[in-house]
């Protein structure tokens, strides 16, 4: 699925003029596969972006198609369709059952798709050396535990696009890399793309694109 953008401003940002190389307002189109960061300072619009992508805020003029339908045309059956097999989200404020443990949290998600056992759930812990956690309440992880939790989540269905805001913030660089390397890992088996958005470019991967807001 590839998705194009054609002169898009949110609402609450129509009245910023906007540089020529900013995502709002101009035309653009993400490839399928592609590797994205999306790169802004604070308040520039990097979760009304998500959030938009999500279907959670319709409030923008232009036009973003999935292919060639219009996002103002799906139905919440649509939605739901697209979430289950096509978009995987890291959002910023994580969206975890904080009265869940960990297990309760990721096999939610996990038995909609029927996407790993029990045990790959438990080696994607591991990787991201959380595994002790499984059992814990989430809402008592601190934030990064948390982060990568929802990382994690989100790897566990099917996707062509996984968007991810700020998913690293409360993470150190050992854990940002191996977060990413386990990112990239899951998204080449399905031939996926994703966007990162991120308060800088201090990343140590390669990026197919890098976008500006
Ligand atoms: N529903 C809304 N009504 C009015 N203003 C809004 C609304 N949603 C977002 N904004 C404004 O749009 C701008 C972008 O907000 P957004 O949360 O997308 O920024 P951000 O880049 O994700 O910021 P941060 O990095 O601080 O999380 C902000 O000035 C915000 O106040």
């Amino acid at each position: 699925m590839n998705i194009h953008f054609k002169n898009v401003i949110p609402n609450p940002l129509r009245n910023i003029t906007h540089h020529e190389q900013s995502i709002w307002n101009n035309s653009f189109s993400l490839q399928k596969g592609q590797k994205v960061m999306l790169n802004a300072t604070s308040g520039k619009g990097k979760t009304t972006f998500t959030h938009t992508l999500s279907g959670l805020r319709k409030d923008y003029s232009g036009k973003i198609l999935f292919d060639e339908q219009d996002l103002q045309d799906f139905s919440a059956e649509d939605w739901a369709e697209l979430r289950k097999n096509k978009l995987s989200f890291v959002f910023q404020d994580l969206q975890l059952f904080p009265n869940l443990t960990v297990q309760e949290n990721l096999q939610i998600k996990n038995d909609l798709t029927k996407s790993f056992t029990e045990d790959e759930l438990k080696q994607m812990l591991e990787k991201l050396e959380i595994e002790d956690k499984w059992s814990n309440q989430c809402g008592l992880l601190s934030m990064g535990q948390q982060q990568r939790v929802a990382i994690i989540r989100a790897l566990s269905q099917p996707y062509e696009w996984l968007l991810m805001d700020e998913p690293f913030s409360h993470l150190d660089e050992n854990n940002t890399q191996l977060a990413l390397s386990l990112i990239h890992k899951r998204t080449a088996e399905q031939g996926a793309g994703f966007i990162l958005t991120s308060l800088g470019d201090d990343h140590q991967f390669t990026f197919d694109k890098v976008l500006n807001l």
